[in-house]
C-alpha cells in the first residue's frame, strides 16, 4: 500500500481556527499565531489582486472576517506575548542587549541623559515621542519595531533611549505606526539601533520584508546596529531562503554580520548586523541594480519546506 503523504505544514500554517483564543496554553497561542500569518498573507495577496479582479472582493471579505473571528491583531499580539515567554525563556531583547554590551556600546555613553535633559539636542517627532538628536556620546537611540511591551529596554535606560513602535499600540508609550510608512527623509541616519524581532516573519509579502531591511539600513546611522530575530525554520527549512542567501541579501544592502545565534532543533535565530560605512562597502555590493536572483524566488531546497522568502 502506498504510504500516506504527510500534509505539508508551512511554518506559518495551521489547519484549524481554534474555537477559543483566550487560552494561554503555548500550543493554543502558536496555533493562533500561525493561522494569523496565513490569513495575513491571503489578505495581502487578495488586496493586490482586487484592483484588476473585483471578483476577489468576496474572498477578501471572508479572509478579513476570519481575522476578526480570531480576535484581530490584538489577539495575535496577546498570543505572541505568551509565546515570547514560553518559547524563548524571555524576550529576545536580552540577546540584543548582551551583544551590545559585549561590544562596549553601553560604555560609550557619557552620563545618562533624560528625554528632556539636553536642550537643543531634542527633536519632537510627535506630541508624545521625543527622540534625542544624534550625538556620539548621548544615549543610543533605539527604534524597537513590533513592541508588545513598552519597557523591554527599561533596564538599559541609562544608555538606551528606546522608541517602541507597533502597528497596534498596546500602551500609550508605544508609538502606533507602520514602520514601512515612516517618513524616509526624516528618519534617514537617525537611529543608532533598530530591532526587528519576529517582525519580518509577520510581514506578509516577501518584497515588503526586503523593503523593511532596506529601510532599516537607510534609517540607521553608519556603524549603527540592526538586530533581527526570526523563527529558525525561516532559514533552516525554507524552500527559498537559507543562511547563505540571507547573508547575500544583507551584504548587498550594506550590512556586515557581526553575530549569529541559533541551535540545532531550536526555535529561534538571532542576528546582529552593523551598517557598513559608506566608503568601506565594496562598489559591487552597493545599491545599484539589484541582482536578478535577489528579486525572484528561486528554489534552494526541495521537499517538505516552508515558503518563507525575502525579496529585494
Ligand atoms: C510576533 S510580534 C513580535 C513581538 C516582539 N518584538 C517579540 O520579539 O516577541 C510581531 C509584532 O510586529 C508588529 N509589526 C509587524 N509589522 C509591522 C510594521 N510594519 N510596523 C510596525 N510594527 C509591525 C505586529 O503588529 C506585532 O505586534
Amino acid at each position: 500500500m502506498p504510504k500516506a503523504r504527510k500534509r505539508k505544514v508551512p511554518i506559518t500554517t495551521s489547519s484549524d481556527v481554534p474555537s477559543s483564543t483566550s487560552s494561554s496554553k503555548p500550543e493554543s497561542s502558536r496555533l493562533v499565531i500561525r493561522q494569523f500569518h496565513v490569513l495575513l498573507k491571503q489578505q495581502a495577496q487578495l488586496q493586490r489582486l482586487l484592483p484588476s479582479d473585483p471578483s476577489k472582493r468576496k474572498e477578501l471579505e471572508d479572509v478579513e472576517r476570519k481575522i476578526e473571528e480570531l480576535g484581530g491583531l490584538e489577539s495575535y499580539q496577546r498570543m505572541s506575548a505568551i509565546g515570547q515567554g514560553n518559547d524563548r525563556g524571555g524576550g529576545s531583547e536580552k540577546v540584543f542587549i548582551g551583544w551590545l554590551k559585549e561590544r562596549g556600546v553601553h560604555e560609550r555613553v557619557v552620563g545618562s541623559r533624560t528625554e528632556h535633559g539636553d536642550s537643543g539636542k531634542l527633536k519632537d517627532v510627535s506630541e508624545h515621542f521625543v527622540v534625542p538628536v544624534n550625538t556620539s556620546n548621548s544615549k543610543k537611540r533605539l527604534l524597537e519595531v513590533g513592541a508588545l511591551k513598552p519597557d523591554n529596554y527599561s533596564s538599559c535606560s541609562a544608555w538606551i533611549h528606546n522608541t517602541p513602535m507597533d502597528l497596534n499600540s498596546r500602551h500609550p508609550t508605544i508609538l502606533e505606526q507602520d514602520f514601512l510608512l515612516l517618513d524616509e527623509e526624516e528618519n534617514q541616519g537617525k537611529w543608532d539601533l533598530i530591532s526587528l524581532s519576529l517582525v519580518l516573519n509577520f510581514v506578509p509579502e516577501a518584497v515588503d520584508r526586503g523593503r523593511m531591511l532596506n529601510l532599516a539600513h537607510k534609517f540607521l546611522r553608519t556603524e549603527g546596529y540592526l538586530f533581527v530575530a526570526l523563527p529558525l525554520p525561516c532559514l533552516s527549512n525554507s524552500r527559498y531562503l537559507d543562511f547563505e542567501k540571507m547573508h547575500e541579501i544583507m551584504t548587498y544592502l550594506g550590512f556586515q554580520e557581526i553575530q549569529q545565534k541559533w541551535k540545532k532543533g531550536g526555535k529561534m535565530v538571532y542576528f546582529l548586523y552593523q551598517k557598513v560605512e559608506q566608503g568601506k562597502t565594496p562598489p559591487t555590493t552597493r545599491k545599484q541594480v539589484v541582482p536578478l536572483h535577489l528579486t525572484k524566488k528561486a528554489i534552494l531546497r526541495q521537499g517538505n519546506r516552508n515558503n518563507f522568502a525575502i525579496l529585494l
